[in-house]
């Protein structure tokens, strides 16, 4: 009869792993002696030591391949936040996800690690130091947070000791650092079109922005703390830099560090979210017509103008966790691999 061998506990996969978390992701275990296999729709970079497939994960068939042999998977992949597809979000991250856990179970991988979002617990409204049994937001900020919430509840809920199926989730929070594609790109598109002269409210409103690698770390002690005996199982853990800032003043020093010039007039939050409602509906009517992006959107302006900073005391009493890059070193990191973006670039 033949044996069936059991996957290298250091042999693992990163579904989105082209990504901008993703690619971190892998760099790191790479240095910590795992060999990955990386599943994502596209291949985006080349590293020894990484096996690539390329597929779509709500294709089983696809996916397959890169499970096998393999103990632990970490499933870093969605759609963007900013596209409007409802469609999509809901293939996959609601019904891609489903897949993504039968073919653990097939595949006979042991761990999943995903990442989920703070955000999942977010409505729109001050959240001060949120702690993760806050209820799961019942009218979420958008449709990609509402697939965020039913993608958490499917892994966390798919955790079985018995089985030896073990399960942890991970809710970062504003992730940044070198090639995020959206933050600070779509902070410098907004300076270049003088639109950063206006601050939302009256810029006291903290939130957490957390370095990449901090987030990097979060996952792999998660993943290497994942046993049949541990507390972890099954459970969600907020990963943050631990040091809340004033949202503005986030934006100002990376601006300033790039060169542009910090937004210094205010504006009251309810006009200016009066404002985005009304232009979001404008856009919604006018769709058959014209098209068109507005930058103000209402969940834009809620995620500018309000408290949303999360206690991460959690990870740090069961995972051990601890952020390793502070606020100040990241935005300089972050900043320094932008030489493309700066004024007058
Ligand atoms: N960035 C942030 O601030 C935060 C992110 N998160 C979560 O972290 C995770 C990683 O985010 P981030 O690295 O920023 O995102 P990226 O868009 O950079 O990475 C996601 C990767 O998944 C790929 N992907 C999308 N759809 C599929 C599919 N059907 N099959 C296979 N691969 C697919 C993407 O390809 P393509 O680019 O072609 O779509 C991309 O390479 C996501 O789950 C996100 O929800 C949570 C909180 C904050
Ligand atoms: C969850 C957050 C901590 C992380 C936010 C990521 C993005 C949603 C933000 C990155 C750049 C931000 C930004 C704005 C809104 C939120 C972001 C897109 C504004 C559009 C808000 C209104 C403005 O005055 C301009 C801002 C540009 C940057």
């Amino acid at each position: 009869m033949a044996t069936r061998v059991r996957p290298s506990s250091k042999r693992c996969a990163v579904i989105g792993g082209s990504g901008f978390l993703g690619r971190h992701l892998v760099e790191k275990l790479l240095e910590r002696g795992y060999s990955v296999s990386v599943f994502d729709i596209r291949q985006s970079y080349e590293l020894p030591g990484v096996t690539f497939h390329q597929g779509d994960l709500c294709d089983e068939q696809d996916l397959l391949p890169a499970l096998k042999d393999v103990s632990l998977v970490f499933h870093c992949a969605s759609p963007a936040p900013a596209s409007d597809d409802r469609g999509l979000f809901e293939r996959v991250n609601i019904q891609g996800t489903r897949i993504v856990i039968q073919s653990c179970l097939k595949a006979g991988v042991q761990k999943l690690v995903l990442t989920s979002s703070a955000s999942v617990v977010f409505e729109g409204t001050d959240i001060k130091n949120g702690r993760e049994d806050l209820p799961y937001a019942r009218k979420p900020i958008d449709y990609y947070t509402e697939t965020k919430i039913q993608q958490e509840k499917l892994v966390l809920e798919a955790c079985d000791q018995e089985k030896g199926f073990l399960t942890v989730a991970i809710r970062p929070h504003g992730i940044f650092g070198p090639r995020d594609p959206q933050l600070v790109p779509i902070l410098v598109d907004t300076a270049r079109r003088g639109k950063m002269k206006f601050i939302i409210g009256d810029g006291t409103n903290l939130v957490d922005f957390t370095f990449v690698e901090n987030v990097v770390h979060g996952h792999i002690l998660a993943a290497e703390r994942l046993r049949s005996d541990s507390p972890i199982c099954g459970k969600p853990y907020h990963i943050t830099n631990d040091e809340p800032i004033k949202f503005w003043d986030f934006m100002s020093e990376v601006l300033v560090g790039l060169g542009y010039a910090a937004p210094r007039y205010h504006l009251p939050y309810s006009l200016v979210y009066g404002l985005a409602l009304l232009l979001w509906l404008l856009a919604l009517i006018l769709r058959p017509l014209v098209s068109f992006k507005p930058t103000f959107t209402p969940m834009r302006v809620a995620l500018a103008g309000t408290h949303h900073y999360y206690s991460c005391d959690r990870a740090k009493q069961e995972l051990g966790y601890k952020p390793l890059v502070s606020l100040k070193e990241g935005i300089a990191r972050t900043v320094e691999s932008y030489p493309h973006l700066r004024q007058g670039a």
